[in-house]
C-alpha cells in the first residue's frame, strides 16, 4: 500500500486530500434509480438515474443511491485502487459499496450508497464518504473500458 509521500506525487490533484495511507474522497452528487437495467452476455444496459436536488441530501431508509465523487481521477499505469467507506457512515447504518480502480482509468468515480437503517440519513455534498487505498501492480496493463473519459 502506498503512503502519503508517494500519493502526493502520483495524485497531485488530490494533494490536499492525501492521508497517511490513502486519499479521502468527497461526495459530489447523489442520484436515484429511475429504471431497470440488465447485463446479458456482457451487454450492459445501465439503469436511468436522476440527480437529486442538491446541497443536503436525505437518504430514505432501505434505499440504494448512486454517488459521484468530486474531481476526476487519473490512476497511473502500474497502480490500482480500492475504495473503503468512511467508518462514520457504517456507524450510521449507511454503506458505500465500491469496486476496483484500474491502472490507467481516468474519469469520475461512482459508488453505490445504501441506507440500511430504519431512519433517514442526511449527507451534504463535499463531505468525505470514502478513502482510496493504492497498490502497485506488477505487470500492469491499462484500463480502456466503457467508463474511461477523455483527458482534458
Ligand atoms: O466503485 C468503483 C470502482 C471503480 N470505478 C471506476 C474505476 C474503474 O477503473 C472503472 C471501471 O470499473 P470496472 O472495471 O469495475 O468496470 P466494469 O464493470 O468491468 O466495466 P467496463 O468493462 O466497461 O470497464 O470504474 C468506479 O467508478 N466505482
Amino acid at each position: 500500500m502506498l503512503g502519503e509521500r508517494e500519493l502526493v506525487k502520483l495524485f497531485p490533484d488530490f494533494a490536499d486530500l492525501v492521508q497517511p495511507s490513502g486519499i479521502d474522497l468527497e461526495l459530489d452528487k447523489i442520484y436515484t434509480q429511475e429504471s431497470g437495467g440488465s447485463l446479458i452476455d456482457n451487454e450492459k444496459n445501465l439503469p436511468e438515474i436522476k440527480e437529486m436536488d442538491g446541497g443536503i441530501y436525505t437518504l430514505k431508509p432501505h434505499t440504494a443511491y448512486l454517488a459521484s465523487i468530486k474531481r476526476k481521477i487519473k490512476i497511473p499505469k502500474g497502480y490500482a485502487m480500492l475504495y473503503l467507506p468512511r467508518s462514520t457512515l457504517l456507524r450510521s447504518f449507511v454503506s458505500v459499496q465500491t469496486a476496483v480502480g484500474d491502472p490507467g482509468f481516468y474519469g469520475t468515480l461512482m459508488f453505490m450508497i445504501y441506507n440500511h437503517g430504519d431512519y433517514e440519513y442526511k449527507i451534504k455534498s463535499g463531505d468525505r464518504i470514502a478513502q482510496a487505498v493504492v497498490f502497485p501492480v506488477v505487470g500492469s496493463g491499462e484500463y480502456n473500458g466503457s467508463y474511461q473519459e477523455v483527458e482534458e
